[in-house]
């Protein structure tokens, strides 16, 4: 059992993924108050210090009222340090907590669809793009809860000092930096083109520069490489021009931003002097006029990442539209004891809508602990048979489990008693780790073990964290067979359909983990389909399928009455070693 979507009370409403993390918030939010409260203390500070030191040299005051002063500044910093270490902690906490929760939401959403959909979706790159999404949009609530307190709280508390200083002048210098982020807003269109330009660019030339690699010895025997030559120099000349028109709008304009945004520091030197001469709106002593002009310069340097908070609930609510249709309350099926049954097949044949019949007329019967072999020629329709069970097309016939009639269940019924594990490994963009355990909170070491990889993924640089990358590319063939096997013996069912799950093992590997198999699924139903026949002895029914036809029992009465599987048979290697 699994400790699935605790607390969220609506998945596809982010705000429940904020009201699941209440506990961790309350502390952000203390910890975010005391830490911006706190940053208050450095402008008035500095104001006092520079107001001691005037006194000092005029002698009103002594060294130890400075040195107070600098102690004092220096504590009330180290408290103010040690909050914002314990907010960015609890802040990552919460990211954590709702990227994991999210992606248990999502991976028993995605397992729950139909193969179908899955396939015609490519499940791994479905579920790689969803996983992306996730990362960008709860990225975009952490940087939310960060900044809203970073920024905003922070924005609010210089705003309101400034203000009960001298609201006027406030009100007048505070004028730009909303000036500064219209200009911003306004540029950005060109900034985004010339990056758009430069990257297009940049990405023609990879390919000029590739083309010219992997065809090097072709261009020289045809004569073309000056030919080539001049092409990718013209690409390499538009790349530079591309490349620099970018960097000049995108690394000379925000000092321009930063430089609007402080004008407001002229109103201060000529009004704030005003006001310590006395003839101004308010009286300010030297304290006063420092922790002003210091006071505006942090709301100033604070309202340009005002930008940074925007453009990450942008994203993030762009990736939260794609993937929200995905996040539903919808817990992984769970066997039930009840589920446990016999598979009764009878009479049952199968053709695709408008084609010819693929196999015709099976019955079996088979106990919870019975492996059944299923194999025949290269495309006889083992696949096909395998997924007959998953019900995507109706069959003629009749398939019960426990005593019901297979494509009369519900999805998530059927899905709660057939596992699949289909030709294609199906991996995802992400750790070995969440390959296999797709969010469930337990080690996946002894499914590893069982699997036979155990010793490779420890061998690993970065071990069950290594991301395998989309399908699985950065892993063997073999690898993310055994992969995608340990995730479905994880997610153990009371019939289990693999399809060719040993194809990329070798021998000895393959018996091993048929071992394994044998013991992890010794309550289940296991359909093996498989080319590779010298397991076959070991198995508890054989199912032979040619050209429609299909010969069931065990090993040896197909082996007895069946030529073609014995000429099979007796082909592999298999068939000697008996
Ligand atoms: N979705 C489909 N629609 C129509 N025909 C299909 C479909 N899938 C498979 N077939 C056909 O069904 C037949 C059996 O294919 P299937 O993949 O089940 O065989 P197989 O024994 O698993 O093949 P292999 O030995 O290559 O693994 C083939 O003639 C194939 O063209």
């Amino acid at each position: 059992m699994q400790k699935k979507e605790k607390g969220i009370g609506q998945p596809d409403r982010i705000l429940s993924y904020f009201k699941a993390q209440w506990p961790v918030l309350l502390i952000v939010t203390l910890t975010g108050l005391i830490y911006n409260i706190g940053l208050l203390a450095g402008p008035w500070f500095e104001g006092k210090m520079a107001g001691c030191l005037v006194d000092v040299l005029g002698k009103r005051a002594g060294f130890s009222d400075m040195l107070a002063l600098v102690i004092s500044y220096v504590v009330t910093i180290a408290v103010v340090q040690i909050a914002r270490y314990c907010k960015r902690f609890y802040v990552r906490r919460f990211a954590n907590n709702v990227n994991r929760q999210m992606k248990e939401i999502l991976y028993s959403s995605l397992v729950q669809k139909s193969q179908t959909e899955l396939e015609e979706e490519g499940a791994g790159n479905v579920m790689t793009k969803a996983i992306l999404d996730v990362d960008d949009c709860v990225e975009g609530m952490r940087k939310f809860t960060t900044e809203i307190f970073d920024t905003g709280v922070a924005l609010i508390a210089y705003a309101g000092m400034l203000l009960f200083y001298d609201w006027r002048l406030a009100l007048l210098c505070m004028l730009f930096p909303p000036i500064s982020y219209i200009v911003a807003e306004k540029m950005k269109g060109v900034v985004q083109r010339t990056g758009a330009i430069y990257k297009e660019k940049s990405g023609a030339l990879s390919a000029a520069t590739l083309d010219r690699a992997l065809n090097a010895i072709t261009y020289r025997v045809y004569g073309c490489e000056e030919e080539r030559k001049a092409a990718y120099e013209r690409e390499l000349s538009s790349y530079e021009k591309a490349a620099v028109k970018a960097n000049i709008w995108s690394s000379t304009l925000p000092p321009v931003y930063r430089v609007i945004s402080m004008a407001g520091v002229l109103f201060i030197l000529y009004f704030g002097s005003r006001n310590a001469l006395g003839t101004g709106w308010k009286v300010f002593d030297v304290a006063a006029f420092t922790t002003f002009l210091s006071c505006f310069t942090r709301l100033s340097v604070k309202s340009s990442s005002a930008a940074k908070l925007f453009n990450a609930v942008h994203k993030a609510q762009v990736s939260w539209r794609r993937i929200k249709p995905l996040m539903k309350a919808t817990p992984f099926p769970e066997t039930k004891e009840e589920a446990a049954g016999e598979l009764v097949l009878s009479h049952v044949s199968f053709s695709y809508p408008g084609g010819g019949t693929i196999y015709r007329d099976v019955s079996l019967q088979a106990e919870p602990g019975e492996i059944i072999g299923v194999t025949g020629p290269v495309g006889c329709g083992k696949s096909t048979f395998g997924k007959t069970f998953l019900c995507e097309y109706p069959y003629e016939g009749s398939i019960t489990f426990g005593g019901r009639e297979l494509q009369e269940l519900t999805d998530s019924e059927r899905s709660g008693s057939i596992g699949y594990l289909g030709h294609d490994p199906e991996l995802f963009d992400d750790t070995i780790r969440n390959n296999i355990l797709l969010g469930k909170d337990e080690d996946p070491g002894p499914l590893l073990k069982a699997v036979c990889l155990y010793q490779e993924v420890e061998e690993m640089e970065q071990g069950m964290d290594t991301v395998v990358g989309n399908g699985g590319i950065r892993l063997s063939g073999g690898q993310a067979k055994r992969l995608a096997l340990a995730r479905t013996l994880c997610y153990k069912r009371p019939v289990l359909v693999l399809d060719d799950p040993f194809s990329a093992l070798d021998k000895e590997t393959e018996k091993q983990v048929f071992a394994s198999l044998k013991k992890l699924a010794a309550d289940s139903i296991v359909i093996l389909l498989s080319h590779r026949l010298y397991l076959f002895p070991q198995m508890d029914q054989v199912i032979f399928m040619e050209k429609g036809r299909v010969i069931t029992g065990s090993h040896e009465s197909v082996l007895k009455n069946c030529p073609e599987y014995r000429k099979l048979y007796g082909e592999q290697e298999g068939g000697a070693d008996r």
